[in-house]
């Protein structure tokens, strides 16, 4: 091994099995030691490498540049990035002092020709990836835009031109209604026909989270703010709703410790994340929706007056289906459509249908009726739905309906009181509190408490005052 008989064997064995290739000049250059995976990276023979000089082996174009006779140049460890023979090779020369002077060159060769293909197509996968995300948030924005508001009655048109003027303006808007009636439809149209529309719409919904997880998920938290907090520390909705539209759904569920915070988002745009004491400001527009009766919350003592006077700006009202059966018309056509397309039907349905539909009291509001055209359309194997396939749809909810094929068998209390039994659990269903439910009833607190016990049925209040 040249000038390298100072080095023992057992160190010889180790560079001879390098995967890196290794070569090693004396102080003048001279290449005293070269490893078989530099001979193969390099595609250079040793018998004619070794005991050369590397400037020689640069003139002669051996090596395009000598990390070498550079190395030996700069006085100082060098690197540089060669191609050869569609290998990418990264080499390194390191100097090895004696008493000032270089007395050993140390040059590493490293291949990253696969190193780098992986880091290129991880790149290009990446890239791929963002593409596809792209286009998939562009289609889902599109889809949305397609997906129409359905207005067909009076009152509805009216709230229709209401939302046109004022979705352009950043004014508060509480949208009320029961569960399925379309208060996410509004929001999201409202913030598509806004200003703001090119920016995000961010949704919570206030009545699935813990008063501790809800402050962290609207208002974020810096590290450490808790036990399980992520040491980084998290942005929250809010925050990620900047620019855009903030959507509080069932905004009554908050409770009343957050109340206040969201006043002062509400007020100032300002808030504070959990575990900070530093204010941050945001530029966010606030749609608000409640299925809960909000006035009479506020007489329980369990929402906030000021919240709700600030959110109320312009309140938006949303009928029970039950209460605007002109839609029902409207809206039976558009879920027709909307689902002969989806499965590639053509199907109709007979007027006798749309009028059992319409007899049908809707206590899940639009979004049962899409579920029901949606599973007329796939179950009844008829290019046109009867009265027939309507009743064994909606029939399928057991008790839900009630039956009438043997009412000339039943005396009238008999037969009123199937209907009683049916009426009241509904009325439970859709009404929120008591208090709602004495009013769309017409009953007093103390029939309905004794209707209720009668039928063994309970009112699923969080009021203090059971009937
Ligand atoms: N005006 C409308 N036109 C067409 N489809 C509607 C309309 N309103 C609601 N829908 C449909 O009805 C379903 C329920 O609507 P949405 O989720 O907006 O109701 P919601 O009041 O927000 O319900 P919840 O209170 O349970 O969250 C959705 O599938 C929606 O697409």
């Amino acid at each position: 091994m040249g000038g390298l008989s100072w080095i023992s064997d057992e160190w010889i064995k180790f560079f001879e099995v390098s995967y890196d290739g290794i070569i090693i000049a004396d102080g003048e250059g001279r290449i005293v030691y070269i490893n078989p995976a530099s001979e193969r990276l390099e595609e250079v023979d040793k018998d004619y490498i070794v005991g050369r000089l590397a400037r020689d082996l640069e003139e002669e174009g051996i090596y395009e540049v000598s990390v070498t006779v550079k190395t030996l140049r700069e006085r100082k460890p060098v690197s540089l990035m060669q191609y050869k023979g569609g290998k990418q090779l990264v080499i390194t020369g390191i100097p090895i002092f004696e008493d000032e002077e270089i007395k050993w060159v140390y040059i590493n060769e490293r291949d990253v020709t696969e190193l780098n293909k992986i880091k290129r197509d991880s790149e290009e996968v990446k890239a791929i990836a963002e593409k596809y995300k792209r286009q998939l948030e562009e289609l889902q924005v599109r889809e949305e835009a397609k997906s129409e508001m359905i207005a067909g009655s009076k009152a509805m048109e009216k709230t229709a031109a209401l939302l046109e003027r004022i979705a352009p303006t950043d004014i508060l808007v509480l949208i009320e209604g029961e569960s399925g009636t379309g208060k996410d439809v509004h929001a999201r149209w409202i913030h598509r026909h806004s200003l703001r529309k090119e920016k995000p719409f961010v949704k919570i919904d206030c009545g699935a989270l813990s008063e501790t997880l809800l402050e962290s998920e609207l208002f974020g938290y810096t590290k450490g703010a808790f036990t399980g907090a992520s040491t980084t520390g998290k942005k929250g909705l809010v925050e990620a709703a900047d620019g855009g539209t903030l959507f509080l759904d069932e905004i009554g569920e908050v409770p009343l410790g957050l109340q206040v915070k969201l006043l002062r988002l509400i007020q100032d745009k300002v808030f504070v994340p959990v575990g900070s004491v530093e204010e941050k400001t945001v530029d966010i527009r606030i749609i608000a929706a409640t299925n809960r009766n909000l006035k009479e919350m506020i007489e329980e003592g369990t929402f906030r007056e000021d919240l709700y006077y600030r959110l109320n700006v312009v309140p938006v009202k949303l009928p029970p289906l039950r209460e605007r059966k002109e839609d029902l018309f409207y809206l039976i056509e558009y879920f027709l459509q909307k689902y002969n397309k989806k499965y590639g039907f053509h199907k109709k349905i007979q007027n006798k249908a749309i009028s059992r539909l319409c007899d049908y009291n809707w206590p899940g509001n639009i979004r049962e009726l899409s579920n029901v055209m949606e599973r007329l359309l796939v179950v009844v194997p008829k290019a046109a739905i009867d009265a027939g396939d309507v009743e064994t749809v909606i029939g399928c909810r057991g008790e839900e309906v009630i039956r009438t094929d043997d009412d000339e068998e039943k005396c009238y209390d008999e037969a009123f009181g199937e209907f009683e039994h049916y009426y009241l659990k509904r009325m439970i269903q859709v009404c929120k509190t008591n208090g709602e439910l004495a009013q769309k009833t017409g009953l007093s607190a103390s029939t309905l408490k004794r209707k209720l016990r009668k039928y063994g049925l309970r009112a699923k209040d969080r009021t203090k005052n059971e009937p």
